[in-house]
């Protein structure tokens, strides 16, 4: 139901507009002072829709209660109604974030206009506030889920730096271990999580089409930009951007991304205007940067300016303490999802995901266990499907590769990720670790093989020719 309160001295008045609003579906509180409504709205909680607020109250000024309730945190519409207001009082309501200011007498027209569109207004951001909270909720730090001291560690830190105003951060890890998960936690846990969260592989794009997707571009800066596009730094205004597999990034877009971070300012591709951002940077990879900047593949100036806050995450083999309760976190989203009553794990279950090395770490273990989920048909969560030795090395006499063609068993003992895996490999054997042959073979670019090379640790690097 929507809530109204109204502050008003004039009893007549007060009693007159307080029916009028309870007939029209209302619940409405009338304090006739200020010290009442003080007690209503910051000493109680209540959270009324919509405020109509007379100005001159026996114990004091309506502007000056609304300020002291925004520094309380109190959101809802103000309306103020007032017999003589002067154009200073005017702009204060206004900078105040006051909805409208009604002179007497009351022009009830107006009024219902008035109030009907601070409700929808008060609706509209309720939603927003909704949503909001609801990311933080999902997005606090204990989602990172692990009971081992490194998974403890990684909260611990994740909990620290959401709450200080700081620039960037690198999150370095191997696929699967939660860079992702981590990045959204900085973001929705911290001051900025009713800003932007926008996220982008930069192993996705090949250069010029990720430089015009991070800086934007102006119509006519290149061949087919035929109108002009807002960047991703600049849809992050005031948010977040977590850029993934940074270390996929050409050195010279590396150069131009330092100059834009350090100077929050930046042009677009073909543009002459500065554009001015307050952006914090995430950035991701499963790659060693140090590493790529001592080989000089990635620009060192930059990786000193990102790792300054770095959060390394564990493999998963490296905390198989922490299997057991991601097992029963994923046992429980997915019996919600999918209406199924997985209860138990047996204990040969447990043995199978403590004794396999988990290459795609916790995202491994999530299709595992999502495919176990899904195909159980009692309490107990089947063994059957779990296919981890086939994970591991794929089973010879199901799978066939000769020639041009690849052969998979459809029979559910190979997720679709590990078929992937599968092709992958097998096509980089057949091309002699080339990867030009190879994405040319299965139909695809470099920059999206690189990506699943690198995701799956398929390292070509070390075999390329
Ligand atoms: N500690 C954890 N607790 C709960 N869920 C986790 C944890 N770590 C990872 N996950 C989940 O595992 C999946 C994979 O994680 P995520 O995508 O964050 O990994 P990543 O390191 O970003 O991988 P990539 O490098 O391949 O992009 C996601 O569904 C994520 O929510």
């Amino acid at each position: 139901m929507q809530t109204m309160t109204i502050i008003e001295d004039e009893r007549l008045l007060g009693s007159e507009l307080k029916r009028r609003f309870e007939r029209e579906g209302w619940q409405v509180t009338l304090s006739e002072t200020l010290a009442d409504a003080r007690h209503l709205i910051i000493d109680l909680g209540l959270t009324p829709t919509v405020v109509l607020s007379d100005m001159n109250l026996p114990d004091g000024n309506g502007l000056d209660f609304l300020e002291e309730v925004r520094e309380a945190g109190v959101l809802g519409e103000w309306i103020f109604l007032s017999g003589y207001g002067t154009r200073r009082d005017i702009e204060r309501a206004a900078e105040l974030g006051a909805l409208d200011f009604l002179a007497k007498p009351i022009d009830y027209h107006k009024l219902d206009l008035t109030i009907a569109a601070g409700a929808r207004g008060a609706r509209a951001r309720q939603r927003i506030a909704d949503s909001t909270e609801t990311e933080a909720r999902k997005f606090a730090p204990e989602a990172f889920i692990g009971t081992s001291p490194a998974a403890a560690r990684v909260r611990a830190m994740l909990g620290q730096l959401a709450q200080v105003p700081i620039s960037s951060v690198l999150l370095s890890g191997e696929t699967g271990t939660g860079k992702g998960l981590a990045a959204k936690i900085l973001h929705y846990s911290g001051p900025r999580s009713d800003g932007p969260f926008v996220d982008v592989n930069c192993a996705a794009f090949p250069k010029d089409l990720l430089e015009s997707q991070l800086f934007g571009h102006e119509s006519g800066a290149f061949t087919g930009a035929r109108s002009r596009h807002r960047g991703l730094l600049e849809q992050a205004d005031g948010g977040t951007l977590f850029l993934d597999e940074i270390g996929e990034m050409d050195l010279g877009l590396q150069s131009k991304l330092l100059k834009a971070l350090e100077d929050q300012r930046f042009r677009r591709v073909g543009g002459e205007r500065e554009i001015e951002v307050d952006v914090q940077l995430v950035a991701a990879s499963n790659r060693d940067l140090r590493d790529l900047a001592a080989q000089e593949r990635f620009r060192s100036d930059l990786y000193h300016r990102i790792s300054v806050f770095e959060i390394p995450l564990p493999s998963l083999r490296e905390r198989k303490e922490d299997i057991e309760p991601l097992v029963h976190a994923l046992i429980r989203d997915f019996n919600a999802q999918a209406g199924k009553q997985v209860r138990t794990v047996p204990e040969a279950v447990w043995g199978a995901l403590h004794a396999y090395h988990w290459p795609g770490n916790v995202r491994e273990l999530r299709n595992v266990i999502e495919r176990c989920v899904l195909l159980s048909s009692g309490a107990e969560l089947p063994a059957e499907w779990l296919g981890l030795a086939q994970a591991a090395a794929p089973d010879p006499a199901a799978t066939q590769a000769a020639g041009d063609w690849i052969r998979l068993p459809l029979d559910g003992s190979m997720a679709l990720d590990e078929m992937d895996r599968f092709i992958i490999r097998t096509a980089l054997e057949r091309h002699d670790y080339n990867v030009m042959a190879t994405a040319r073979a299965l139909g695809t670019t470099r920059e999206t093989l690189r990506y699943r090379i690198q995701k799956y640790g398929l390292s070509a690097a070390e075999h390329r020719r």
